[in-house]
């Protein structure tokens, strides 16, 4: 793996990693994707066939086959919660970079979504904990960070490729 994102939902993951992976002339891997393609299933369809447990081990379970994958990983917004991820994401070998937003950012950019059973079960009061609960180990796992509420993706990715630059 080259780089590794993480963040709450809506914070843009999986479009800033597409962007990177296009202006990088890398692949791109989402993990959500991935969980979708090897069971057949929607994530709602995990969640409500196999509860929220059943859809972490799948993640687990996912991430770990991502181990020797070339290019940009982006996961869900609870991986970084699971200790067997932190650990796999410390010992990936790549930049683990963590996009934020504001809860106000997160809850307009996910307006009317209907593919995250999270927000649909949490609500606006509900989400603003649970991403209160994540921020420390968002901290954590991760080498950078950016914030994006005020980025386009592009900037978002431009962003990144600067700091990795700086970093290097
Ligand atoms: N920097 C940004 N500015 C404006 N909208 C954004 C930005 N990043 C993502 N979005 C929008 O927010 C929504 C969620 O983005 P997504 O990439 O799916 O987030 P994640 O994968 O982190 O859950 C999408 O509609 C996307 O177009
Ligand atoms: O935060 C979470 O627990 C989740 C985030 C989602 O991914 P995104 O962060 O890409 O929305 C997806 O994995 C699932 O709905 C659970
Ligand atoms: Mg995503």
């Amino acid at each position: 793996m080259d780089l590794i994102l993480v963040g709450f939902m809506g914070s843009g993951k999986t479009t800033v990693g597409k962007l990177l992976a296009d202006r990088l002339g890398k692949q791109y891997f989402d993990l959500d994707q991935l969980i979708v393609e090897q069971t057949g299933m929607s994530i709602p369809q995990i969640f409500a066939e196999r509860g929220e447990d059943g859809f972490r081990m799948i993640e687990q379970q996912c991430l770990q086959s991502t181990n020797e994958f070339p290019g940009i990983l982006g996961t869900g917004g609870g991986t970084p919660m699971q200790r067997n991820n932190q650990e796999f994401l410390g010992k990936a070998g790549a930049p683990v970079v963590l996009l934020s937003a504001s809860i106000k950012t997160i809850l307009a950019r996910l307006a009317g979504d209907n593919n995250r059973p999270l927000v649909e079960k949490l609500g606006a009061a509900g989400l603003a904990d649970l991403q209160a609960q994540r921020h420390d180990t968002y901290l954590n796992v991760s080498d950078l960070q950016v914030a994006t509420d005020e980025l386009t993706p592009f900037e978002v990715a431009d962003k990144i490729i600067d700091q990795l630059k700086v970093a290097k």
